[in-house]
């Protein structure tokens, strides 16, 4: 499907209002998390992960980033807890970036940006029975995500950046599987929460946040490779409108 959207250029994050009034809405996403105000809830619980490597399908290029989907027609993957309701079950995950190592993260803490940002996105499959279904509603979906700063070379993403080099041009897809996306976690579980929206088009005002605090890392040259595919894909923080962050 032809995008009528952009990271860069006319159809910029800028213009996106025009043909998704949303963006300009009151639970915006991503936001830059200031940590002096974010509320401590004791009612706030573990997460519990429970993702299996089986469910991992493919890797698509999807023009404006990469995904890696999977196959979620049953409860093998899914997270619980925390601020959630109920299971979410795991449908795909990608990663924003910048054109240059000090920027590309879409949260931000205290102003200060990450290399890099994973999203694992997941649904609410109590409730509804797909993704598209679930993508549009409040409690939806929710989006673990993990920052990544410039250092050592990571493992893990290294499974991934091999694969880039068989989905170089949009539309293409390969198979990806038996890849454990809790190899992409890190050692502390503290996270922050807070109700927001899908980061690009369509903006979706249905994502419960999940943000580790502890970051993993990627090195410059798996950034490269990234960049290979698409110069920048990340979204500016958008103001909170009263939103509270809780952790
Ligand atoms: N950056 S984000 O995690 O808010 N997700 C953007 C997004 C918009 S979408 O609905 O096209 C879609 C389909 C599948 C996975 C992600 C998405
Ligand atoms: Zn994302």
């Amino acid at each position: 499907a032809s995008l009528n959207w952009r990271y860069q250029g006319n159809n910029g994050p800028d213009q996106w209002h025009k043909l998704y009034p949303i963006a300009n809405g009151n639970h915006q996403s991503p936001i830059d998390i200031k940590t002096k105000e974010v509320k401590k809830d004791p009612a706030l619980g573990h997460l519990k992960i429970s993702w299996n490597l089986s469910t991992c399908k493919e890797i698509v290029n999807v023009g404006h980033s990469f995904h890696v989907n999977f196959e979620d027609k049953d409860n093998r993957s899914v997270v619980t807890g925390g601020p959630l309701t109920g299971n979410y079950r795991l449908h795909q995950f990608h990663f924003h970036w910048g054109q240059a190592d000090d920027q590309g993260s879409e949260h931000t803490v205290d102003g200060a940006k990450y290399a890099s940002e994973l999203h694992l996105v997941h649904w609410n499959s109590d409730k509804y029975s797909s993704f598209a279904e679930a993508s549009d509603k409040p409690d939806g979906l929710s989006v673990i995500a993990v920052f990544l700063k410039v250092g050592p070379p990571n493992e893990h993403v290294q499974d991934i950046v091999k694969a880039l080099g068989s989905i170089k041009t949009k539309g293409k897809k390969a198979p990806f599987t038996n890849f454990d996306p809790s190899t992409l976690l890190p050692g502390s579980l503290d996270y922050w929460t807070y109700p927001g929206s899908l980061t690009h088009p369509p903006l979706f005002e249905s994502v419960t946040w999940i943000i580790y605090k502890e970051p993993i890392t990627i090195s410059s040259e798996q950034l490269a490779q990234f960049r290979s595919l698409i110069l920048t894909n990340h979204r500016l923080p958008q103001p909170l409108k009263g939103r509270q962050v809780r952790t």
